[in-house]
């Protein structure tokens, strides 16, 4: 699928932004990194007046062949199912956070090892029940690959005309921090030793012999095709991702990246498409060890640091106050000239 994707960076606009940022009613720089997203959204909107409308968070759910042994991941397979039913429920960390903050939220059964049967409020665009095990074949193959890009940027596309300008994404798939680790080392070259962490919570034995299983893993294929990444290692989550965030950016769309899956996801779209990154702005560093150096690898910094390591698009959904509060300010704050304020000398 072929995605046309510009790139924001060297906009007219940006002389207009930054003289009316300098000359709202504060010292120079004071908003701080506030003054940087407003800069980025007003560019991404080619508009000084930028409007964030129709927030909304997608929550791909896929499921993966090596989790079914469950040595690699702490929780059993089932949960995946179980949180999604959770999710359909209201009852999961996201929709808590969503409700809080207005942000509309789609679920979307990317590839869950479960049947859901008809259920409206879930979108099924499942690719198959579960990737295959990338121990001894390819976590999925091309049809299905080219599948789960085409559903991630669809669902993409009707979110966006449904009104939505500002999207995040959020994932649930036991052993999915697996694939995020053997991608980030793909992508990054950084040694896959240093991409391997606790997931949701393996003891530092439990991570010495994941890294050891995903080593053979990784060693095992030739890839031919920075894409091919994405298919011999999964999930169908994290492709979905991968189309919806390349999907996003040529609406140009302000995308909010959340942890250390979607990061991954990211990493692949940066790959093929740099220019992604202009429309990003990154939520929060997660717990999981490799996510700081996924963050240092794209040179972003982001908005918060809580520790947070939970996934489903969290991340993204604790951050949209901030984002809303940069737009605020850009939209409702008197200059010093309407406020009848002396600017420095
Ligand atoms: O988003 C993150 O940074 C993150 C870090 C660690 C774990 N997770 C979540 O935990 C699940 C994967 O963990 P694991 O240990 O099963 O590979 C998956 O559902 C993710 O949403 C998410
Ligand atoms: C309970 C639970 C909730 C999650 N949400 C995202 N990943 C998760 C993993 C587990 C185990």
């Amino acid at each position: 699928m072929n995605f046309d994707i510009a790139y924001v960076s060297d906009n007219s606009i940006e002389e207009t932004l930054r003289y009316k940022i300098n000359n709202k009613t504060k010292p120079i720089g004071a908003l701080g990194t506030l003054e940087e997203v407003a800069l980025r959204i007003g560019k991404i909107q080619n508009s000084e007046r930028p409007v964030l409308s129709n927030p909304t968070i997608l929550v791909f759910a896929g499921d993966h062949g090596i989790a079914k042994k469950g040595i690699v991941n702490p929780y059993p397979q089932e949960v995946t199912a179980q949180m999604v039913y959770n999710f359909l429920n209201g009852g999961a960390a996201i929709n808590v956070f969503c409700k809080q903050n207005n942000i509309n939220l789609k679920i979307i059964d990317a590839g869950v090892n479960h049947d859901f049967g008809e259920i409206p409020e879930l979108i099924n665009a499942k690719i198959a029940f579960g990737t295959k095990n990338y121990e001894s074949e390819p976590a999925m193959n091309a049809r299905q690959y080219n599948a789960a890009i085409k559903k991630g940027a669809d669902i993409v596309y009707q979110t966006h005309k449904e009104g939505c300008n500002i999207i995040g994404f959020g994932e649930m798939g036991i052993g999915n921090t697996s694939s995020a680790s053997l991608l980030m080392s793909y992508y990054t070259k950084i040694p896959l030793q240093e991409c391997v962490g606790a997931g949701t919570g393996l003891d530092s034995e439990a991570i010495k012999l994941k890294q050891k299983i995903l080593s053979k893993a990784y060693d095992k294929y030739t890839l031919s095709t920075d894409t091919d990444a994405l298919m011999y290692y999964g999930g169908f989550e994290i492709a979905m991702i991968n189309g919806a965030i390349l999907k996003a950016a040529e609406l140009k769309m302000t995308i909010i990246i959340d942890g250390f899956i979607v990061t991954a996801a990211l990493l692949a779209a940066h790959c093929t498409h740099p220019q992604v990154l202009d429309y990003c702005i990154f939520a929060h560093t997660s717990g999981e060890q490799g996510h700081q150096k996924m963050l240092d690898y794209l040179k972003k910094e982001p908005l918060i640091n809580l520790g947070m390591r939970l996934g489903e698009g969290t991340g993204a959904a604790v951050a949209f106050p901030l984002i809303a509060s940069a737009v605020a300010f850009l939209n409702n704050m008197a200059s010093f000239e309407t406020a009848g304020v002396s600017g420095s000398e």
